[in-house]
């Protein structure tokens, strides 16, 4: 019988937290190598290869989300730390190193025996999360004999946890308080997610349809909020950036840059681009909406400003916390929730 007078580690049954993210170019030779990783096998065609590494170049070949991940993991160890939390964390990346195959292997060697993973994506998907939980499983699988792998788990999509939202929102108020006075009550609130196929979008989530649905909820959301905090109701919307792929095959849409087009002759007064579908200012977001999009956006004469992503926001660091302890005592009260283990096939679609 446990002790209910004893002080459980509030982590228990988890000795690790491993932070699972994309990885990124440190530098212009590492950008063609990482190219080639993420597009083993995925058809894309060569031109947009070529495109996507000049958005690299353009930034010295490096990409900021290995610092950006570096800062959420300092933020996260002293949040630990600043509530007793016993968590060491590690991180691992699908694309580039550390390689999560190492990680992994490291966690064995250090005597790591179960491990919750906190996958730098927050919706469901194959891109964003089925395809991490293959690289996880594949990490375990190639822990050489002699060690014991981890046990690892997936933190659920947390798009909709309090903390995210609280984020997103104060992106949000504080892109709105930077446009000139007179637009700021016409605004736009413009939500900006990755594009996918749609094929791999109908196939999300247990019941399929699930990206583009968590990403309307969480819209809606934020926008509540952000009304409230502000006490003016704008309109809000979904669209899309970094379509990938053949041009043959449909990816969702509007494009971000299409729709500014027409909020430009719908003679909207301003736009806030709120990058929701990220969790921090990766290259995503850094070409594709500051460069990119906002480019657009004056070429077209509309004001418009990017909100700040997740990142390391007090209210996302914090959320973090809650998504470990609320998954923790789950776990030991034997209640997971309906995302903390997906059913099989989930988000697999014709890639089953
Ligand atoms: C849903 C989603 C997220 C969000 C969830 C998550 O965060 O995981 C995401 C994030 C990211 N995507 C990133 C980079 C790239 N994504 C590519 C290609 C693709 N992304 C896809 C989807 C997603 N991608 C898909 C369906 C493809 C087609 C190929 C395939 O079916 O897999 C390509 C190939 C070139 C191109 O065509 O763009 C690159 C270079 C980076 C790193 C940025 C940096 O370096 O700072 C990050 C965080
Ligand atoms: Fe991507």
């Amino acid at each position: 019988m446990p002790n209910p007078d004893q002080n459980p580690n509030p982590a228990d049954p988890y000795d690790a937290l491993l932070l699972v993210s994309f990885g990124g170019p440190e530098k212009p030779e590492d950008v063609v190598p990482f190219l080639e990783n993420v597009t083993r096998g995925r058809g894309i065609p060569r031109e947009r290869l070529e495109v996507v590494g000049e958005h690299y170049f353009l930034f010295g070949g490096r990409s900021p989300i290995n610092d950006q991940n570096q800062a959420l993991i300092a933020a996260v160890e002293q949040e630990l730390a600043a509530h007793d939390i016993d968590l060491p964390i590690y991180w691992g990346n699908r694309n580039w190193a550390p390689y999560l195959a190492d990680t992994v292997e490291q966690m064995a060697a250090d005597g790591v025996r179960r491990a919750l993973c906190l996958v730098t994506s927050a919706y469901s998907s194959w891109s964003s999360c089925r395809q991490y939980l293959d690289n996880l499983e594949a990490a375990v699988a190639a822990v050489p004999e002699g060690l014991t792998a981890p046990r690892l788990d997936k933190i659920r999509a947390y798009y909709d946890h309090p903390g995210f939202v609280a984020a997103n929102v104060d992106g949000v108020l504080t892109a709105l308080a930077d446009l000139p006075d007179d637009v700021r009550d016409g605004a736009r609130l413009v939500f900006v997610t990755h594009s996918i196929p749609t094929t791999m979008a109908d196939a999300s989530g247990p019941t399929g349809g699930a990206y583009v649905a968590q990403h309307l909820e969480v819209a809606g959301i934020v926008a509540d909020q952000v009304a409230a905090a502000t006490g003016v109701t704008r309109a809000h919307e979904l669209v899309y950036c970094s379509r990938s792929g053949s041009p043959h095959t449909p990816w969702l849409e509007p494009d971000v840059n299409d729709r500014l087009e027409e909020l430009a002759g719908e003679g909207v007064a301003a736009v806030v681009l709120i990058p929701v579908g990220f969790v921090s200012d990766h290259m995503e977001v850094v070409y594709d909406l500051d460069t990119e999009a906002l480019a657009t956006a004056e070429r077209l004469g509309i004001p418009a400003r990017r909100a700040a992503s997740a990142g390391t926001h007090p209210a996302f660091v914090a959320g973090v916390r809650e998504l470990i302890l609320e998954r923790a005592a789950a776990e030991r009260a034997g209640t997971p929730g309906p995302c903390d283990s997906c059913p099989a096939g989930c988000c697999l679609g014709d890639r089953a």
